[in-house]
């Protein structure tokens, strides 16, 4: 069966929601520590949202120097698929595994709602069970979430079709170009600030879109072998 990472760092919020996440999708999910830098012979990793080290200096700056993501650098650089949601996208960011920085909302609030959001591409290996194109619903909850890089960044991503994800109905928080989530140059890393592990279940929905999150990763990961 196909072993999905899920990073624990202190102050991580979302670790159990992602673990219960891969096991919807039918995954075995494998806890990982920060403090190690064993990824235990995964086949992919999440990091996930919360307040890694209290959001000390910038959120994600203090975990990016953890053992464990010396490791998941040195995976992500030769494949393995990677999923950074909301502190995990700051902690890619902050690895310089993904491009740019994440600053403070616009509005300087804490943001939580559940926001619309366009897929802009299938070709990551978390995005390919999604049609491109394709509106979906997914909770966003960050104070630090305005994703911003430079004009040549920007252009960059837009060219190589790296933009993966755009805010729609409105931008919540000031990102440059509506920027939700963007892929590196391979597509097998991929970092959001919405959360599809708070998506999976109709009971604590608001809708589903989370799990095509997870077939990807699965579709991916078993047309490989
Ligand atoms: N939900 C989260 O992961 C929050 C990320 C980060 N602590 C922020 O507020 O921006």
């Amino acid at each position: 069966m196909v072993k999905i990472g899920v990073v624990t760092f202190p102050g991580s919020l979302d670790d159990h929601d992602a673990i219960r996440a891969v096991e919807l999708a039918g995954a075995t999910p494998v806890p990982l520590w920060h403090a190690s830098d064993s990824l235990e012979g995964v086949d992919a990793v999440v990091l996930p949202g919360g307040f890694s080290y209290g959001d000390y200096l910038r959120c994600g700056a203090i975990a990016r120097f953890s053992p464990v993501m010396s490791s998941v650098v040195e995976a992500a650089n030769q494949g393995m698929p990677t999923l950074g949601i909301c502190n995990g996208f700051q902690v890619l960011c902050e690895s310089h595994l993904l491009p740019g920085a994440m600053i403070r909302n616009e509005q300087r609030h804490f943001v939580c709602k559940d926001q619309r959001l366009r897929v802009e591409t299938k070709d990551t290996t978390w995005t390919c069970d999604f049609e491109a194109g394709e509106e979906i619903t997914i909770v966003l909850k960050n104070g630090e979430g305005n994703y911003q890089a430079s004009p040549e960044t920007l252009k960059m991503l837009e060219d190589n079709n790296q933009v993966v994800f755009r805010y729609i109905d409105g931008n919540p928080n000031g990102s440059s170009h509506d920027i939700a989530g963007i892929t590196n140059e391979r597509g097998n890393v991929v970092g959001l600030m919405p959360h599809p592990e708070h998506n999976m279940e109709e009971l604590t929905g608001p809708s589903l879109d989370g799990r095509k999150f997870f077939s990807s990763v699965l579709k991916f990961l078993e047309a490989r072998v």
